[in-house]
């Protein structure tokens, strides 16, 4: 590890984590933890639970009846499962992009200010100024400078997409999970995402849920890979691709299997 990789401070970390939905256990024992201005990928085959584990990392599995959660989360040291923690505050500070854009119907500016709007902030130039800083850090602002008072809905997916990450970043968040942001694009707005994502983690500490190792790859410094609940092997993105030192990631990452 060089000394500005041991200098960069934890954000989020997850200790001895156990996540139940009812009786059936689908995170086993898991610890990770994630850095500041550092992506960190979560791969393993479909249903190994990277969903799960990312979703508990803001609390959004709350909303699932029946299910659990054992050992520690915490962020820069506070648990974020304790009664003490506000949730509201948590998913600001943990922002979360989702597998396909959702973007309301309402203009684009709407979208971006939304949150901000309900944090109380009502002044026109002070939101003006947010939602151009927003969609400049998710790419996306050269594209819709002229149309800020358009349909949202008018996007394409992939400017949905970045859209949906500029909602997120519109309220200063300091983790953004997303949940395979670009499995419903083409390679195209798949790459001017990827790069986007790349530019973002100057800002926010990223994890990411993707099941596509090239994408992995390409974007995160560390990469983490689960099997059936269980975390086998994490570390920097190059030694899982290249030189692991479980024979099941090898296999993974080769494409063996999943
Ligand atoms: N709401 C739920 N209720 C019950 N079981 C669930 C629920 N959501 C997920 N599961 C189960 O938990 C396990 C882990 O699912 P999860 O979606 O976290 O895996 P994943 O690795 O993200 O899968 P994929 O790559 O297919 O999205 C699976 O067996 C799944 O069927």
């Amino acid at each position: 590890m060089n000394s500005k990789e041991t200098q960069k401070k934890t954000k989020l970390s997850a200790e001895n984590v156990n996540f139940y939905y009812g009786e059936k256990q689908v995170i086993k024992d898991v610890s990770l933890s994630f850095k500041e201005n550092e992506i960190t990928a979560l791969i393993g085959p479909s249903g190994c639970g990277k969903s799960t584990f990312l979703r508990s990392l803001n609390r959004m599995n709350d909303l699932i009846e029946s299910s659990r959660i054992d050992g520690f989360i915490t962020l820069e040291g506070e648990d974020i499962n304790s009664k003490e923690c506000d949730v509201v505050e948590l998913r600001r500070r943990v922002g979360m992009v989702f597998q396909k854009p959702t973007p309301f119907a309402k203009s684009i500016f709407e979208n971006v200010v939304y949150g901000v709007r309900l944090n109380g902030i009502k002044d026109k130039e002070e939101l003006m100024n947010i939602a151009e800083e927003s969609l400049k850090k998710a790419a996306l602002w050269n594209e819709v400078k002229d149309r800020l008072h358009q349909s949202a809905l008018s996007l394409s997916g992939g400017q949905q997409q970045r859209l949906c990450i500029a909602r997120a970043l519109a309220v200063s968040p300091e983790v953004l999970l997303m949940d395979e942001p670009a499995s419903a694009l083409d390679p195209i707005a798949t790459e001017k995402l990827e790069e986007g994502i790349k530019e973002l983690k100057n800002d926010v500490c990223i994890v990411i849920v993707t099941h596509n190792m090239q994408q992995a790859e390409r974007i995160s410094d560390k990469t983490a890979f689960f099997y059936m609940g269980e975390l086998i092997e994490w570390g920097d993105t190059k030694k899982i691709f290249h030189s692991p030192d479980c024979m099941k990631t090898a296999q993974y990452v080769s494409g063996s299997f999943g």
